[in-house]
């Protein structure tokens, strides 16, 4: 059950520079916290990342995608919203103001370099795959493809690392997740949600109400690893229904829990509500400074998503309830996702 914090918990993880098994003692010791954080906010701050990316180099590569034309973008766009293209899963999806206004992001969505074959039990007329290649730009016009691979590898490490000690806070051997690593599909997403007007931000009827760019959602998967920019915005609910803030805390990266894994811990660790504010346009800077550019701009946040392979079994250390196989969660969860709310009829 998630708790009454009104803050986040901050956990260093310098530790995990190091390969797991070479500090016994202190990897205990942190597992230990990692269960408290996760059994009681289901999130935390992370510091002393082991990354060879700061920040700042993070969001120029995202910025760099989308200060691309939108026609370029769109050129990379998911079939449902251009149908001359073949990718239903990658690739790049646009900001929807008429179907969701409280959901207004656009993001392109990045899986393993490497390719994956699709699992023989997921008909070839399946109307997604999850399993496709990624979608880039040219190289002219965008250099930053072989950085975010690199960017995702990384992570795509930290997490099995932090998953490592996961498994043995909950008893289990360290390398309980490798069969999760095997044919990994993780996501690493690119996100911007641009900024409202002042008066947008204003126009709900009720004036506790506020302007959502991300409505509330537990995340569905494993594990969750989010890099996010100053602009602020990412709250959490707690045990009493308030909203906190997590702001950006320099070089940490946000971490959470995500529903299968919530399933995996027996109900121990806690999958939390979370959403994102609107960010909103500094006009009065604007008139100050002739443009402030984060105010413009909006914020940006580049989520990663620990997702096991399409076939794999997620099934609770309990024993006592059923498994799922990912592939089949993620295509039923698919149709409450917004970037997917554009397909007429989500068949599977
Ligand atoms: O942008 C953020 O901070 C949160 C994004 C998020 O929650 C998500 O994509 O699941
Ligand atoms: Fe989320």
């Amino acid at each position: 059950m998630t708790t009454k914090f009104s803050s986040l918990p901050v956990v260093d993880v310098g530790l995990l520079a190091s390969p797991i098994g070479a500090y016994p003692e202190a990897e205990a010791a942190l597992s230990k916290r990692l269960y408290e954080v996760f059994a009681t906010t289901g999130f935390a701050y992370l510091t002393n990342i082991p990354l060879s990316f700061k920040h700042e180099d993070v969001f120029n590569l995202s910025r760099q995608f989308f200060a691309l034309p939108i026609d370029q973008k769109m050129m990379l766009a998911r079939r449902s919203f251009n149908k001359d293209n073949e990718n239903t899963y990658r690739g790049y999806f646009p900001t929807q103001p008429e179907l969701a206004s409280d959901n207004l992001k656009e993001g392109f969505e990045i899986g393993p370099a490497r390719p994956i074959q699709a699992a023989s039990s997921v008909p070839s007329s399946a109307k997604f795959n999850l399993t496709e290649p990624n979608v880039w730009p040219n190289e002219a016009d965008f250099p930053a493809q072989s950085d975010l691979e690199k960017l995702y590898v990384e992570l795509q490490t930290l997490a099995s690392k932090l998953l490592s000690l996961l498994a043995m806070s909950l008893g289990q051997p360290a390398d309980f997740f490798a069969p999760y690593l095997e044919d990994s599909l993780s996501t690493l997403r690119l996100l911007h949600y641009p900024s409202v007007t002042p008066s947008a931000s204003r126009s709900t009827p009720k004036s506790s109400d506020v302007k959502l760019s991300c409505t509330p959602h537990t995340d569905s998967g494993i594990l969750t690893l989010l890099h996010q920019d100053s602009t602020g915005g990412l709250e959490v609910r707690n045990s009493s229904g308030d909203w906190v803030a997590a702001p950006y805390i320099p070089e940490s990266l946000v971490v959470n829990i995500g529903d299968l894994m919530a399933k995996v811990s027996g109900g121990r660790f806690v999958a939390t509500m979370h959403r994102v504010r609107s960010p909103v346009m500094d006009t009065s800077a604007a008139l100050v400074n002739g443009h402030s550019e984060t105010a413009q701009l909006g914020r940006m946040s580049v989520p990663f998503f620990f997702e096991p392979g399409e076939n794999c079994v997620v099934r609770s250390i309990e024993g006592n309830e059923g498994s799922v196989i990912y592939g089949e969660h993620v295509r039923s969860k698919m149709k409450t996702w917004v970037e997917f709310q554009n397909d007429e009829k989500v068949e599977n």
